[in-house]
């Protein structure tokens, strides 16, 4: 069963290795634990639903609890703490295309807020309830999942846009296909919340993001329906998926989406080379990228970040092993991982290695192989998991992430890691910080932060630090021409940064569609454009 209050499958554990825990305490202190509330505590605090009776919403305490947060900090600490503070009035899991719309006009019947929420995965707020005069109802599409159409002369496969990642690639699979799409968040997150918060998946650099993947589906609004035909190219004017892209919810209800799909390689392997410093390898991963070398992914870590992983890995003799003949190559103290992947059939995959391997050597790369790859693919979805095991410990984890042009990439990661490392300082406390690069484009690439910090001694505490850092963080990317978010999307703990992105023109243009669209202002207000 999924957790109610954390990450994934209740029985998935990732252990925080014990080297992983001292090597924390030597970074920025001993763990602080903080009690967890159960989930009776929290069912206790569910107040009765504003909303009146419909055949398809439940007002079910339990369900109420379960749709209220996503995974943002302050939602892990709302949950954690049981302090939800408000809940969504009802909960209703329509099964059909036609089941949307009656709910959607069953809600402007009787004004009520509409939250449309895919796998919950969100990390900026975007589907927790807002405080309303109004009833909310978050209408979840988990059971609109299905593959309705495989075309495959065309290569487009539609579905409901509940479907998360193992039922779209099960199903897909099945016939032989796959849409290529894996966010970290692959295991709960779904194709209508990837669409709607311009999701990226890990092996973007093959399949592309959900911008490519996405050729067309229908938007139930309270204008009414907007049906965007899938066409392989068009000239007719501005492309309409782009209003869907990113809309967060605020235009409408996906009720079904077409993808643009792959037939399944033949083969895919993972490598791990190291690169001296930082340098040479952000230098090696601009020239892979521009080259057009036919990679699947790759994933740069910094050398912080490289540290923490060997450390992590919960390995130590074969690791130390590793780290001897690295340096022995040229790869000593700074080094830094590039994971990459080849995806295809063998003669294309081993022309790819060959092209990366020799580029990568021209930057002092030392190739290892296949093993750490392996790793990273076994792993890959498991990550989120350590969340759990670090707060057990004791320690608070977040991540954050932006993108901007190659001249500046150096700049904004030493910048925005700065903020973090310095924002607790005042009160005498330091923070873990590291990054990696992963995706990256012809013009410029990604930039991933994770940070380790500890809550101090009270849940109101823990938030206050989260919310000094997020702040200062925020205002670096914005104020040194990095994007608020390549893959998290706007939500809410984005909202109040992205007039300095759009400007004044751009707000108002986003204002009046969701207007257009939503003239009572139904839908998730307050994501993606603050409420005035
Ligand atoms: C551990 C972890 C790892 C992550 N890794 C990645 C990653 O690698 N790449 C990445 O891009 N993101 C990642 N994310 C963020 C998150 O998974 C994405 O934003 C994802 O696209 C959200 O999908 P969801 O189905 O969970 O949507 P939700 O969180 O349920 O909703 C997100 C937004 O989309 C709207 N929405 C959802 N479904 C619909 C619909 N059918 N019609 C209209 N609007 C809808 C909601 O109203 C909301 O505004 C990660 C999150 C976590 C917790």
């Amino acid at each position: 069963m999924r957790r109610w209050n954390g990450w994934g499958e209740e029985t998935t554990v990732m252990a925080l290795p014990a080297a992983g825990e001292a090597f924390l305490a030597e970074r920025v202190g001993p763990g602080q634990r903080l009690a967890d509330a159960s989930l009776a505590q929290v069912l206790d605090t569910v107040p009765v639903s504003r909303l009146p009776a419909h055949p398809l919403v439940s007002v079910a305490a339990e369900e109420r609890v379960r749709h209220a947060r996503g995974q943002s900090l302050p939602d892990w600490l709302a949950m954690r703490s049981g302090e939800f503070g408000i809940f969504p009035d009802g909960v209703a899991c329509p099964e059909t295309a036609a089941q949307v719309r009656e709910l959607l006009d069953w809600a402007r019947t009787h004004d009520v807020v509409v939250i449309p929420y895919g796998g919950g995965t969100s990390v900026v707020g975007h589907i927790n309830p807002p405080a309303s005069a109004r009833p909310v109802l978050t209408v979840s599409l988990e059971r609109l999942n299905q593959l309705f159409e495989i075309d495959e002369d065309s290569l487009l496969a539609t579905f409901g846009p509940g479907a998360n990642g193992p039922q779209v690639e099960s199903q897909l699979r099945a016939h032989g296909y796959t849409l290529g799409h894996f966010p970290q968040s692959w295991e709960l997150s779904t194709l209508g919340g990837w669409v709607a918060s311009r999701s990226s998946g890990q092996q973007s650099l093959r399949y592309g993001r959900i911008e490519q993947l996405f050729a067309g589906g229908t938007l139930e609004t309270f204008a009414g329906p907007l049906v965007i035909p899938a066409f392989p190219a068009s000239a007719a004017g501005p492309d309409l998926r782009e209003l869907v892209l990113g809309s967060e919810g605020r235009f409408g209800i996906l009720s079904e989406v077409k993808v643009r799909i792959t037939r399944l390689a033949a083969q895919e392997h993972f490598y791990a080379v190291f690169l001296p410093d930082w340098n040479q390898a952000m230098q090696a991963v601009r020239q892979l990228v521009q080259a057009r070398v036919s990679l699947s992914m790759l994933r740069l870590s910094g050398a912080v970040e490289t540290q923490t992983q060997l450390v992590l890995a919960g390995q130590p003799r074969p690791m130390a092993w590793l780290e001897k003949y690295l340096a022995l190559r040229g790869a000593g103290d700074g080094k830094c991982m590039l994971t990459f992947g080849v995806t295809g059939n063998r003669v294309q995959n081993a022309a790819s290695l060959r092209q990366a391997r020799k580029l990568l050597k021209g930057f002092g790369g030392v190739f290892t192989g296949r093993v750490l790859g392996r790793k990273w693919a076994e792993h890959r979805f498991g990550f989120p998991y350590l969340r759990h095991s670090l707060w057990s410990a004791g320690y608070v984890v977040d991540t954050l992430e932006t993108a901007t042009d190659w001249s500046n990439v150096d700049n904004l990661l030493q910048q925005v890691e700065a903020s973090l490392r310095e924002g607790l300082a005042a009160e005498g406390e330091r923070v873990h910080v590291f990054t990696h690069l992963s995706h990256a484009y012809g013009e410029g690439s990604s930039l991933y932060t994770t940070y380790v910090f500890r809550p101090g001694a009270s849940y109101a505490e823990a938030l206050a630090r989260w919310q000094r850092l997020k702040h200062a963080a925020s205002l670096t990317i914005v104020g040194q021409r990095g994007t608020i978010s390549h893959q998290h999307g706007v939500g809410r703990d984005h909202a109040a940064y992205l007039p300095v992105e759009k400007g004044a023109l751009g707000m108002a243009t986003l204002r009046a569609l969701s207007a257009h669209f939503d003239p009572q202002q139904q839908l998730v207000p307050g994501v993606l454009i603050e409420q005035s």
